[in-house]
């Protein structure tokens, strides 16, 4: 007799609360994430998007707490080498001089260790990566001399060498063309058909109806999360901005 087939978590989140020297960011989020699922985080700016994906990235600057309870706040199913991160954009120091393969190649660094070389295997893939991403030839130019779009590009390459199970987008197409969009998303898209999971920032609400089965809703706390129809409702976006508007940067700092 066949096992009947449950989801698997890959990660839960036990009443995470963060927050920044004091000031809380992110209140009391539960929930869990399935093995294959594919969930875009929206709400308005300041909503703690960020945030949630540098908790699960393990590189916060802030303090990640469960209020109640005796779980830690975020629980991955999987070693934190198996998380993929992409920064937003911002983030990056574009300054640092690398070469669009070096940094591609960064996505092997558990492979390669931080002194290793790279094997012509490692270079093989970064050039097929750079291919499917229509960056072949750009290897040798900086990533400095690169427009948005198409750093954009080789950051999915190198997400792609990495070859993770679970990979957090932070605001991946701002700033990107509707060309470079389109191709972005259909390597999402193969993504989620090769079984990994994916949780993306993102601000556009069409993007996420057709492209994003599952979404969570943040304004510093959770207003709905779920299939996207019932996420993305006017009455969920109405509570959330309202939220938005009370929130105030300059409040008592918080003793609790
Ligand atoms: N390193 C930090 N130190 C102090 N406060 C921070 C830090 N990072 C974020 N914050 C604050 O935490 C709150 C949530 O920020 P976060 O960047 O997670 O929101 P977001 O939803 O991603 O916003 P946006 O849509 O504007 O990118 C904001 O009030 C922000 O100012």
């Amino acid at each position: 007799m066949s096992q009947p087939q449950y989801p698997t978590p890959v990660l839960t989140l036990n009443n995470l609360t963060v927050s920044y020297r004091q000031h809380p960011a992110l209140q009391h989020i539960s929930g869990q994430l399935l093995q294959g699922s594919l969930t875009a985080v929206v709400g308005p700016n300041g909503a703690g998007k960020s945030t949630l994906l540098k908790s699960i990235a393990g590189i916060l600057h802030g303090q990640a707490y469960a209020p109640t309870g005796s779980l830690p706040p975020v629980q991955l199913h999987l070693p934190q080498q198996a998380v993929a991160y992409l920064p937003q954009q911002s983030e990056l120091d574009r300054s640092f001089p690398m070469d669009v393969r070096d940094c591609v190649l960064l996505g092997l660094w558990g492979r390669t260790g931080a002194w290793g070389t790279a094997t012509a295997a490692m270079l093989s893939q970064v050039a097929h990566a750079l291919h499917t991403v229509g960056l072949q030839g750009f290897e040798r130019r900086t990533v400095g001399s690169l427009s948005t779009g198409q750093l954009q590009r080789v950051l999915f390459a190198r997400l792609m060498v990495q070859d993770a199970p679970l990979i957090l987008l932070d605001e991946p197409f701002n700033a990107v063309d509707a060309k470079t969009t389109h191709s972005l998303l259909a390597l999402v898209q193969r993504w989620h058909l090769q079984g990994r999971t994916v949780l993306a920032v993102l601000h556009d609400d069409a993007v996420v109806h057709a492209h994003f089965p599952h979404t969570l809703l943040l304004a510093r706390t959770c207003i709905a999360w779920g299939p996207t129809a019932q996420v993305l409702t006017p009455d969920h976006w109405a509570r959330a901005r309202a939220m938005a508007e009370a929130w105030d940067e300059q409040a008592a700092l918080c003793t609790v």
